[in-house]
């Protein structure tokens, strides 16, 4: 049965609107907008879209530290395959509007007792999530200007270049196995993809959680700015990588990370299955319970 359905979105200029149709599962967009900046917001994202750059930013504002959660990773899924689909938009910058915090990572509360169903629902979205993002022909800017540990790391190095503010009250790094888990292997292979086998190997070991320059130090980090210039740093490099001839660009990305996108699509059941039996152990449940803990007898 042809599923068919309109989405309106609404825009700053109220004579610009965008049309999403939904149509065997693959989602159009069309424009007809007279505005040369497309603003839309849902629950807790907000997208500036500048059409005359074909740059768009999408603000993370999930309070209080944009943890991903089953919602929220849906929300950024269906704006990821809205803006991949938009022809005007070839460049995606990504920032938090939250202070301090880039993301917290995947909402702990999210595999804290939960039913298997849910929490393969929801190991789903993560996967999905990482599918976009890794596998987009859009260039994409990680402008990390807070915190980004696990999940929240993982979405940084998805991108194609990192800016982070340099405050050494931050940090960021695959820091997984500090609370009694372990980063699957397309987590471990995204790292590897960046900072090279040994620097992964110490890092994912020891669950490390690197201070701004220490992450430039390794290649976590591409540039460290002041936390006020994180934006605008950021969108003078999407300057110079929107200049790149972008079929050529578009090519080469994607032979360099084909292996390892290919690795999870073609193992997409297995991985969830994996992570639901991992997950719902007792003792890991324990971990993840006394971890929670921890994070609250720090604020205390
Ligand atoms: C062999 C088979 C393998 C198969 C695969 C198996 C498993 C893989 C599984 C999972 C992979 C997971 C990756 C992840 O992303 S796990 C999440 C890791 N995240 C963290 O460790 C970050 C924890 N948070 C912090 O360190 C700080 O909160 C932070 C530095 C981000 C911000 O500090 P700040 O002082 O500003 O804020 P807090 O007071 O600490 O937090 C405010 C509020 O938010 C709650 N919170 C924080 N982080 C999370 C989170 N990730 N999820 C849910 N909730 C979070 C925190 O508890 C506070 O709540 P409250 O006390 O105000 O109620």
């Amino acid at each position: 049965q042809k599923l068919t359905f309109s989405l309106k979105i609404a825009i700053s200029s109220s004579l610009s609107k965008i049309h999403l149709n939904v149509s065997h599962g693959r989602l159009c967009a069309s424009s007809t907008s007279f505005s040369q900046r497309n603003n839309s917001s849902s629950a807790n994202l907000k997208v500036d879209h500048d059409q005359t750059t074909g740059v768009a930013v999408m603000h993370m504002q999930s309070p209080p530290v944009n943890s991903l959660s089953l919602d929220f990773l849906t929300e950024i899924c269906i704006t990821l395959e809205k803006l991949e689909m938009d022809k005007g938009c070839r460049g995606l910058i990504i920032t938090s509007s939250q202070p301090k915090v880039f993301s917290a990572g995947l909402d702990i509360l999210e595999m804290y007792g939960k039913s298997p169903e849910r929490c393969g629902e929801f190991w789903k979205a993560v996967q999905e999530m990482w599918l976009k993002l890794y596998g987009s022909n859009m260039v994409t800017i990680a402008a990390i200007n807070g915190s980004s540990p696990a999940g929240g790391c993982l979405m940084s190095i998805t991108c194609d270049y990192r800016i982070m503010a340099d405050n050494p009250r931050y940090s960021i790094g695959l820091n997984e196995t500090m609370l009694g888990i372990v980063a699957p292997f397309w987590f471990k292979e995204t790292m590897v993809n960046t900072v090279g086998h040994r620097n992964t190997e110490i890092s994912l070991e020891l669950g490390l959680l690197y201070k701004p320059a220490e992450a430039l130090n390794i290649g976590l980090v591409d540039q460290l700015v002041p936390e006020d210039q994180v934006l605008s740093a950021a969108t003078q490099t999407m300057t110079k990588w929107l200049a790149i001839p972008e079929h050529a660009r578009q090519i080469t990305k994607s032979m360099m990370r084909k292996s390892t996108i290919e690795k999870l699509r073609s193992n997409r059941e297995a991985d969830i299955q994996n992570f639901v039996n991992f997950i719902t152990k007792e003792s890991i449940q324990k971990s993840l319970r006394m971890y929670m803990e921890m994070l609250k007898q720090k604020k205390a």
